[in-house]
């Protein structure tokens, strides 16, 4: 496993120029943040030794290096989910690069439903923490002790420094900011009625397929984490025949897309 980060972390440094201080996943629908990033090199997934491809739509699948709020970043313009078929530590992969590259800081962003009765689609949601529902945890199996410890620390997986200063930024900007537990499961199903109800029981306030492994893998590294989901749709569907589709994700996504801009470019600005 080393050598396969080595060998990915190898190949992209060659092709950028200084080391970026922060990753950034971009979720469903929130890929046009990478637009954002100045001076830019684009590094196809394809390209990178030992990197899985994105099967999904709205992910593009490249890395893309660059300047933003004055700093070095890294971003991902497509993540890897469980539901495509890849292993834990295919999923995590690019988390462990990033780390590899020197990034010490990692920005999450994902799409996700409401599962909290005040949440409404197109709301921001800082995530305060996780609920790991994957079939899998994604540090099952020998531990890689070079890069954290066999029983990490999962008492505060979310910088609360980070979440204080993202919400004195939401207010100067007047963005409206939703804070609560994010619930990871594999997908690809949507949630059945009884499943959201439960997860809501079960303490958490949006429900999404991805983050919870990647998040993980990087507390276990020790990186500081930032993350925030953008509410795409809510557990009572608008139109209750039509249900909810990843087209509808993705558009309301790219509708907040630039708030969340502003919340990252200004926690970046701050690092
Ligand atoms: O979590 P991201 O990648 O934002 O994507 C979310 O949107 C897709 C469903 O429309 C699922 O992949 C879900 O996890
Ligand atoms: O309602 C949802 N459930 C799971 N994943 C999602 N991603 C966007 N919306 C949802």
């Amino acid at each position: 496993m080393l050598e396969k980060i080595n060998k990915a972390a190898n190949f992209v440094k060659q092709k950028i120029d200084g080391t970026p201080q922060v990753g950034i996943i971009l979720g469903s629908g929130l890929g046009n943040f990478g637009n954002r990033i100045e001076n830019s090199v684009k590094i196809p997934y394809s390209d990178i030794p030992g990197f899985p491809v994105s099967t999904v739509e709205g992910h593009s699948g490249q890395l893309i290096f660059g300047d933003l709020g004055g700093k070095k970043v890294v971003a991902m313009q497509g993540r890897f989910h469980y539901y495509e078929g890849y292993e834990m530590d295919q999923v995590t992969l690019p988390v462990r690069v990033i780390k590899q590259l020197g990034a010490g800081t990692l920005f999450v962003s994902n799409a996700a439903g409401g599962l909290n009765p005040d949440f409404n689609a197109g709301d921001m949601m800082i995530i305060d923490d996780h609920i790991n529902f994957f079939p899998q945890n994604a540090l099952r199996g020998k531990n890689i002790d070079e890069l954290g410890p066999r029983f990490p620390d999962m008492s505060e997986p979310y910088n609360q420094e980070m979440i204080k200063k993202a919400e004195v930024i939401a207010n100067k900007e007047q963005i409206k900011l939703q804070k609560g537990v994010y619930v990871g499961s594999s997908g690809p199903t949507l949630e059945t009625s009884a499943e959201y109800k439960m997860f809501r029981i079960m303490g958490a306030d949006a429900t999404g397929m991805s983050t919870v492994p990647e998040v993980i893998v990087a507390v276990h590294m020790g990186m500081k984490v930032f993350g925030m989901s953008v509410i795409t749709n809510v557990s009572e569907p608008a139109d209750p025949e039509k249900g909810t589709t990843h087209d509808e994700v993705q558009d309301v996504a790219g509708t907040v897309e630039p708030q969340m801009t502003k919340i990252f470019t200004g926690l970046i600005e701050q690092i």
